[in-house]
């Protein structure tokens, strides 16, 4: 690998070094730098300001992250090779490429079904041909699908380099600071045995607070109760657009929108049209907000009221209960929006939205964090850990919402 670097000064982590080569071409390169204009926390910020972050400077960190996970294992002794620790930092700054603008909402209105993850892998199988294979061996850790499985876990596992930055770097962008997590005494008590990664016992404390930070900023931050209520009516707007769009109603967008509105793209069709993947890495949080502000004036009052509320930030009112919201709550709060604004009861029903979330936040049987004793015993720190009620963190939680426009008395 080359010594010459680049150096990037992040306020998380100080300076970043990223050797000039292979490393920094993909730093360098257009599907990384479209990252810099999609934030990483969607729309966090409707509730915390600071939280303006990108998704290219989460894949910086992540990546810091790697090369000093990288170092700490290979000074215990665990042999990696040169080309392998290229491949898993290359993996690690590619694995967020297929995100688009407020990448849930979109994965549920105008790209449906296929996974910011399906299109990370088609982004960087198509740059693997443009780099004549240089990014072979990362596709094959992305894709678990090499023997050295702790690389794979470094990536993509419970206690991966991705979590490890989000939740500092999250943390730190909210001013959560309950959500901070020791992010270097975790690193470095990585080991590996028989090639998965293991903890060493002397880390169970930060493991617990790891898993009780990202409970923690799950709640407070990520599903907070006025963010879901404004990504619904995110929702909302571009359900709205998507209807009209077929009536033949013009809609300002630049052309990647436009194309993503005026065709019904699935799973299949994304995999199968060249033109889906060419206008999806067009896309990027301006061509949202740029569509919402035309939007607000535009002469269909549903669409115009939902984008002139994303734009002042007059967010939905929103209810949280532990059980399913009853269908007449739904149908009351339905009519009287559509008395107050003069709609019929469909168009009255984009307003209104009741979504439930789930979430457990370990998962035992998904990929254990395990913990290694000196004796060489491993391990799960639901069994390991003595304080922390780990089968309470591995249930899932869920929560209904109810959101809607505000009536005004
Ligand atoms: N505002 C908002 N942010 C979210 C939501 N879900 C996740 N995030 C943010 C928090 C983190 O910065 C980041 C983590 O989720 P990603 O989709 O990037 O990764 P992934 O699904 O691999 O995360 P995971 O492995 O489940 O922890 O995205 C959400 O529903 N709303």
């Amino acid at each position: 690998m080359s010594y010459e670097r680049k150096i990037i000064n992040d306020p998380v982590f100080g300076f970043i070094n990223i050797p000039k080569g292979l490393l920094y071409d993909i730093v360098r390169h257009p599907l990384l730098q479209r990252l810099t204009r999609i934030k990483q926390v969607g729309l966090s910020s409707v509730v915390y300001p600071g939280a303006q972050h990108t998704r290219f400077q989460h894949s910086l960190g992540a990546f810091h992250l790697m090369s000093e996970a990288i170092m700490q294992l290979a000074s215990k002794g665990n042999f990696i090779f040169d080309s392998e620790s290229e491949a898993v930092q290359a993996a690690i700054l590619l694995h967020d490429i297929g995100h688009g603008p407020f990448s849930h909402v979109l994965e549920d209105t105008i790209v449906k079904g296929v996974s910011h993850e399906e299109i990370s892998l088609m982004l960087m199988e198509q740059m693997n041909k443009d780099m004549n294979g240089q990014l072979s061996l990362a596709i094959q850790i992305f894709k678990d699908e090499y023997p050295k499985r702790f690389l794979h876990q470094l990536v993509s596992g419970q206690l991966d380099m991705d979590r490890l930055d989000y939740l500092r770097r999250d943390s730190f962008y909210t001013g959560v600071t309950e959500g901070n997590i020791g992010s270097a005494r975790i690193i470095k008590m990585l080991d590996v045995a028989d090639d998965h990664l293991v903890v060493e016992s002397k880390g169970i404390y930060s493991i617990e607070n790891f898993l009780t930070a990202r409970r923690l900023m799950y709640w407070q931050v990520y599903l907070h109760k006025t963010s879901v209520a404004y990504e619904r009516m995110l929702i909302s707007t571009l359900l709205r657009a998507k209807e009209l769009a077929p009536k033949g109603i013009e809609l300002f967008a630049s052309p990647a929108l436009h194309f993503f509105l005026y065709n019904d793209i699935d799973h299949t069709a994304f995999y199968q049209n060249p033109d889906c993947l060419k206008y999806f890495i067009q896309l990027d949080d301006n061509d949202i907000w740029t569509a919402l502000k035309v939007w607000s004036t535009h002469s269909d009052k549903v669409l115009s009221t939902l984008s002139l509320g994303m734009i002042n930030r007059d967010v939905f009112k929103v209810e949280i209960s532990s059980e399913p919201i009853s269908e007449d709550r739904k149908k009351e709060l339905t009519l009287q929006i559509s008395q107050q604004l003069d709609i019929s009861l469909s168009e009255a029903s984009y307003f209104v939205s009741t979504p439930s979330i789930e979430k457990n936040m370990y998962d035992p049987a998904d990929d254990s964090i395990d913990i290694i004793y000196k004796d060489g015993t491993i391990k799960n720190i639901a069994e390991a850990s003595d304080m922390l009620n780990i089968s309470l963190l591995s249930k899932k939680v869920k929560k209904y919402y109810i959101c809607y426009q505000r009536l005004h008395r």
